[in-house]
This record gives C-alpha cells, sequence and structure tokens, in this order.
C-alpha cells in the first residue's frame, strides 16, 4: 500500500505540489490526471524516492520512503518521462545492465528478458543504439526496464506519449493484464486512456489534488452526462424539444448541425425525448444518449483553479 500524506514540493517560493493526502492499495490502476505543470512528474519523482518532498511523509508497504529509499526501489518499477539514459548503449545491453541492477541472474534472468521484450515488442530493435530509435521505440525501452523485475508498484509518466495508435493500445493492454495485486500510477493527457485502462482517477492542478474517484463518477460530473445527442435528417422546427419536462438546456452545434438536450439533475430524459419525435414524425438519422464527455469535466475543474 501507497500511504501519502501532506505532501508538498516547493522549489524556491514556487509550490509545485501542495498539500497531497491519499492511499493507494493493491490492485490500483490510478490515472493521474492534471494539465501541464500540474505537479504530475514531481509528485511521481517523490514517490519513487528520487525527490524528497519538502514536507509531508511518503510509506511505502509501511516503510518511510526517506528512510528506506532502496528497500522500496527494490518493489518499485518507474518509468521517468523522457527517454531511457545511455543512448550509446543498445537495448539488449541496457536491459541486461538493469536486469544485472536489480540482482536477476541466471535463467531467470534469460525468461524475464525474453518475457518483457516480448511483452512490448521490441525484437526487432535490439541492437540499434537506443539514442538512433524512434521516439516509440524509446518509450517501450523505458518501459521494459520498468517492468524487468516484475515490481509489486509500477509508476509510469505517460506510458503511451510518443507510441502509434496501436502501439498506445498495447501498453494499455499490458497495464491491465499485470497481475491483479500491483499498484499502478500512470501520469497522462489521455483521458480516454483513464476510463480505458484505470479504476481511479486522480486529477490535480496548481500541485492541489482536485478530484479522486472513478472515471464513472468522472463522467458523470460531465454536463454531457445522460444528454440526448440527435440529428435530424432535415430542417424541421425543434423548439419544442426544449420545453420538454426534465429538458434543462438545449445546444445546436454549428458544425454538425447536432442538437444536444441536456437533462436537469441527470433524468434519463430519452423517453420524452423519443415520445416527441415519434408523435411528430420527425425524420433523425441518430439518437443516443451521451456517456459524459472527460474533456468537458477535465477543463471545467482545470480551469476553476487557474481562474
Ligand atoms: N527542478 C525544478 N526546479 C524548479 N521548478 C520545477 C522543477 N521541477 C519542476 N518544476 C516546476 O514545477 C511545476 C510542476 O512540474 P511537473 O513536471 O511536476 O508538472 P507535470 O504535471 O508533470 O507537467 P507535464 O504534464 O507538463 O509533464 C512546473 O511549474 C515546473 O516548471
Amino acid at each position: 500500500m501507497i500511504s501519502v500524506k501532506n505532501l508538498c514540493k516547493q522549489f524556491g517560493s514556487f509550490k509545485a505540489v501542495d498539500n497531497l493526502s491519499f492511499e493507494v492499495r493493491p490492485g490500483d490502476i490510478v490515472g493521474f490526471l492534471g494539465p501541464n505543470g500540474a505537479g504530475k512528474s514531481t509528485t511521481m519523482k517523490m514517490l519513487t524516492g528520487f525527490l524528497p518532498p519538502s514536507s509531508g511523509e511518503i510509506r511505502i508497504f509501511d516503510q518511510d520512503i526517506l528512510q528506506s529509499a532502496k528497500q522500496i526501489q527494490r518493489r518499485l518499477g518507474y518509468l521517468p518521462e523522457g527517454a531511457p539514459a545511455y543512448g550509446d548503449m543498445t537495448p539488449l545491453q541496457f536491459l541486461n545492465f538493469i536486469a544485472d541492477v536489480r540482482g536477476l541472474k541466471g535463467e531467470q534472468k534469460k525468461q524475464r528478458l525474453a518475457k518483457v521484450i516480448d511483452m512490448v515488442e521490441l525484437r526487432s530493435m535490439l541492437d540499434r543504439p537506443i539514442e538512433n530509435l524512434s521516439k516509440g521505440f524509446k518509450r517501450r525501452v523505458g518501459l521494459a526496464q520498468a517492468i524487468l523485475h516484475d515490481p509489486q508498484v509500477l509508476i509510469l509518466d505517460e506510458p503511451t506519449d510518443g507510441l502509434d495508435p496501436n502501439q498506445k493500445h498495447q501498453v494499455r493492454e499490458l497495464i491491465q493484464n499485470l497481475s491483479k495485486d500491483k499498484i499502478v500510477i500512470i501520469s497522462t493527457h489521455i483521458l480516454e486512456e483513464v476510463t480505458s485502462v484505470c479504476n481511479r482517477a486522480m486529477i490535480i492542478a496548481g500541485g492541489k489534488m482536485l478530484f479522486d474517484a472513478s472515471p464513472d463518477d468522472l463522467q458523470r460530473r460531465s454536463r454531457y452526462y445522460k444528454a440526448i445527442s440527435l440529428h435530424f435528417t432535415q430542417m424541421t422546427d425543434i423548439s419544442g424539444l426544449a420545453e420538454l419536462p426534465g429538458v434543462e438546456d438545449m445546444e445546436i452545434e454549428k458544425h454538425s448541425g447536432r442538437v444536444v438536450l441536456f437533462p436537469e439533475r441527470q433524468q434519463d430524459i430519452m423517453p420524452v425525448v423519443s415520445a416527441y419525435i415519434r408523435d411528430r414524425g420527425l425524420q433523425v438519422d441518430r439518437l443516443y444518449e451521451e456517456q459524459g464527455r472527460l474533456d468537458d469535466v477535465f477543463r471545467q475543474m482545470t480551469a476553476e483553479v487557474s481562474e
């Protein structure tokens, strides 16, 4: 378990991380979200013992990170932002080196290297210098070193940054398929990544925690949650839709002509909307209930902080 209490990091007079407190349990895959400069990487560096906090406490498996960094780091995998260091090494040399540092030996070392190289599909690039690899392959090398010793805690700073859509999908699957008793914290700017991979979402901005709950809860905060989107086949008088019981607001998106009906207090307005359309014989080519738009919630929450 990870337990963080009143964590702060100050650079001069600037507070990059401001009084964060949270706990993460085995089985949690946490999506760590926030705008640029929110304090995600700084928090991750502190969690992994690479940056001392200005104040507050981090305990991992009941040990204090300041007093027991080495013991904790043995059970922890970390993918920092950017590319792996040692650019003149090949991925194979680099991963061998990391395996040695991690104390892997003999058959176990061979097996883990083979498994991880396959997991991140790195086999075709094993003998080229890391500095000559594309951004996506550098990222895979970083990911491979983080999971090589099969750690119980994985801290991944933007693991899918620079990957193409296929690779992104693959890395998300890899994270989901990790054994269920691990703790995983990933920072990302991709909101869909949180719904597809994580069972918990944390949003920080200005170093402060704004939200900590499930991705579904996050989606429910969107004004689009349970909104009805519809598109009419022909121009029609639709003013009556805005007057329907339970409909709070109606917007017409200029570029697409799509009509969005927002419900009052997340009510289910589909039945009244469908009945209205049916009774008047209106021609609709698309009609569906929205799940909530994450980018909308994210913007709304983080804008409040920067105002
Ligand atoms: N060593 C440092 N010295 C001074 N300021 C720093 C240092 N490291 C980070 N900062 C500042 O702290 C703030 C938080 O940075 P951090 O890298 O943690 O943000 P982030 O949420 O990871 O952003 P991004 O999404 O852009 O990676 C930023 O304003 C950054 O400029």
